[in-house]
Parts: structure tokens; C-alpha cells; sequence
């Protein structure tokens, strides 16, 4: 796949407000409260991901932001509209990569992007789009015959080819490769630097680790944690785990002066004596994500 940066979006259209501002926003499909006052701010020209477990109510979030789907209350401002009344030119800032896998169409790709170019007042060039999501030697070919990998690119390149100012992708990187992610990943961080701003939900702990800017973890309707990955949790979160065997019984403890502890274990095993079972981690994005996760499960019970 490409990496070239591909042209900014019409430098005109670009406002100092946030791109997207959520606030108490809630949403209930008969009697369950799928969003439960979300809260967050996407500023312009970042990549924030949204992560949470299913059910959390990512896909609802986004199918409102992108004005698919109606709210029951609270505050949502996308591009500056309230996406409940915006019309058709705010629909064109956006560009839009939901879940649901398209028709099996009977056109090739390079004739299903050409078609859906012509929607947008000042589309990309169909041609470098196919080639930036890496389909050039499937241009020519159906779409019906394409991998679930390459239909999703193919959906990514629908999703990019009206020049949007902003990009919802949910879940954009299921069924890839791991090629074809880190191919998927350098696409996302050019179109970024070219002056998109990118909203994708994801499943993936080392997606939003190598891609996202920010990151919001939803869970249960509500957002849990908000920051950058590397600071999400908070700085307690990430202090290293001290695991070793003592009398036959697993211990731990966290703890800011792992090498200290890790001396005195040695000091009290004695001299040349291995400390059983003994590792030092630091927890990952994974870890503090399923802490977060399962301290809000336990809360909720
Ligand atoms: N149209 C609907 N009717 C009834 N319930 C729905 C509807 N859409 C979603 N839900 C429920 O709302 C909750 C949030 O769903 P949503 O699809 O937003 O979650 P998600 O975080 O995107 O999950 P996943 O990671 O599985 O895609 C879930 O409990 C889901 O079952």
C-alpha cells in the first residue's frame, strides 16, 4: 500500500473549534441505556480512537456523529453542525466506513469509486486513491470476487475519496492481515498529516497504541478513560508489578522501585539463589484497558 500523503482537504473549510464535541449524550434502545452521558472532544487534525468492549455503545456513538442515527438528548456538534439537522454540503465534509459490509456489487473497483467520486463537490483522484489503499491490481476486477481484507480497503477508499474533512472509521482493520493493517496504519497517520481529522473505533489495544493521537475507553455507555495511550489509565496505572513464588504461593506487588524490591527478594532468597517464579512488567495498554474495563463491570453490579 502507498504511503504518499495525499492532498490536505480545502485549507478554507479548516476552523480552530474542535471537530466533533459530545456532551451528556445518551441514548436508549427500548430499555437499555446504550450511551449513558458520553463526553468527548476530537480536536482538528487528530486520529482519536474510540475503544470498548461490545456492547459499550462505540458503533451508536459514531452512527450519530455521522448523523445515521437519532440521539435521545444531549449536546453533539460535528464540523460545527448538529448532525440531526446538518445538510447535505456538512455531509459532504465527512467520510464515512461503517461495519456493515457492502452489497456484492457487479462493478469493478475502479468503476465503484469513480461512481461514488461523483457525489462530492471536489473529490480525490479515484485512481490515487485506489492505489493508496493498495487495490491498484484489483482495479479491474468485480468487486464480488474481492477478500473480506480487500473490500475492506475498498470501503476505507469510498470512505476517502470525497475529500473529507473528517473520517469515522469503525472498526476499520477487522479481518486484516497483520500486512495489511501496518500498510492500513501508515494510510490513516498520511491522510492525518494531510490535514484529515480521523475518528475510528477499534477492538485493537496495539491500533490504538501505534495509530491514535488520543484515545477514549467506553464502556457501558459511558466514557472511562480519556488521554493518550500512553497516559490513559493515569500514571497509577502503569506502575510495574513485582510477581515472584513465595512457600509454594504466587505474590505480587506494585511498586516505583521494582530494582529495590527485586534486591531484597535476592538478599532473602540468599546468596546465588534464583527467586522463584520472579518477573518484573510493566502493565501494557492491554493491561490498564482491562483493568479499566473491570473495575467499571464491577462497579455497575
Ligand atoms: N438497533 C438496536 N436496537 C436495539 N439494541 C441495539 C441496537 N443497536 C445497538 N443496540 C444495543 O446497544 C448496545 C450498544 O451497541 P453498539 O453497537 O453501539 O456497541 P459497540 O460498542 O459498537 O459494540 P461492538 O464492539 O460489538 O460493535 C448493545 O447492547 C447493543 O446490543
Amino acid at each position: 500500500m502507498e504511503t504518499t500523503t495525499l492532498r490536505a482537504p480545502d485549507p478554507a473549510r479548516a476552523r480552530t473549534t474542535a471537530a466533533v464535541r459530545v456532551r451528556d449524550l445518551r441514548k436508549r434502545y427500548g430499555t437499555h441505556q446504550a450511551l449513558d452521558g458520553v463526553e468527548l472532544d476530537v480536536e482538528r487534525g487528530e486520529i482519536f480512537a474510540v475503544l470498548g468492549p461490545n456492547g459499550a455503545g462505540k458503533t451508536t456513538t459514531v452512527e450519530i456523529l455521522a448523523g445515521f442515527r437519532s440521539r435521545d438528548d444531549g449536546e453533539v456538534s460535528v464540523l460545527g453542525q448538529d448532525p440531526a439537522t446538518a445538510g447535505r454540503a456538512w455531509r459532504a465534509g465527512l467520510g464515512v466506513v461503517l461495519q456493515d459490509a457492502r452489497d456484492l456489487s457487479e462493478l469493478t473497483v475502479a468503476e465503484t469509486v469513480r461512481a461514488t467520486a461523483r457525489y462530492y463537490p471536489a473529490p480525490r483522484d479515484p485512481a490515487e486513491v485506489i492505489a493508496a489503499v493498495g487495490l491498484q491490481e484489483k482495479a479491474g476486477k468485480r468487486v464480488r470476487t474481492l477478500s473480506g481484507g480487500q473490500r475492506r480497503r475498498l470501503d476505507v477508499a469510498l470512505g476517502i475519496v470525497g475529500r473529507p474533512e473528517l473520517l469515522f472509521l469503525d472498526e476499520p482493520t477487522t479481518g486484516f492481515d497483520p500486512e495489511a493493517r501496518h500498510a492500513f496504519w501508515d494510510l490513516v497517520r498520511s491522510l492525518r498529516d494531510g490535514g484529515t481529522t480521523v475518528l475510528l473505533t477499534t477492538h485493537y489495544l496495539d491500533e490504538a497504541a501505534h495509530l491514535a493521537d488520543r484515545a477514549a475507553v467506553i464502556s457501558a455507555g459511558r466514557v472511562v478513560a480519556l488521554g493518550t495511550p500512553e497516559s490513559l489509565g493515569g500514571p497509577q496505572a502503569r506502575i510495574p508489578v513485582v510477581r515472584w513464588v513465595e512457600d509454594g504461593q504466587p505474590r505480587s506487588e506494585r511498586s516505583t522501585t521494582p530494582t529495590a524490591l527485586v534486591a531484597q527478594l535476592a538478599a532473602t532468597a540468599g546468596p546465588g539463589r534464583e527467586v522463584d517464579g520472579l518477573t518484573v512488567t510493566r502493565p501494557s495498554l492491554e493491561d490498564v484497558y482491562l483493568d479499566l474495563i473491570h473495575d467499571r463491570t464491577e462497579e455497575s453490579r
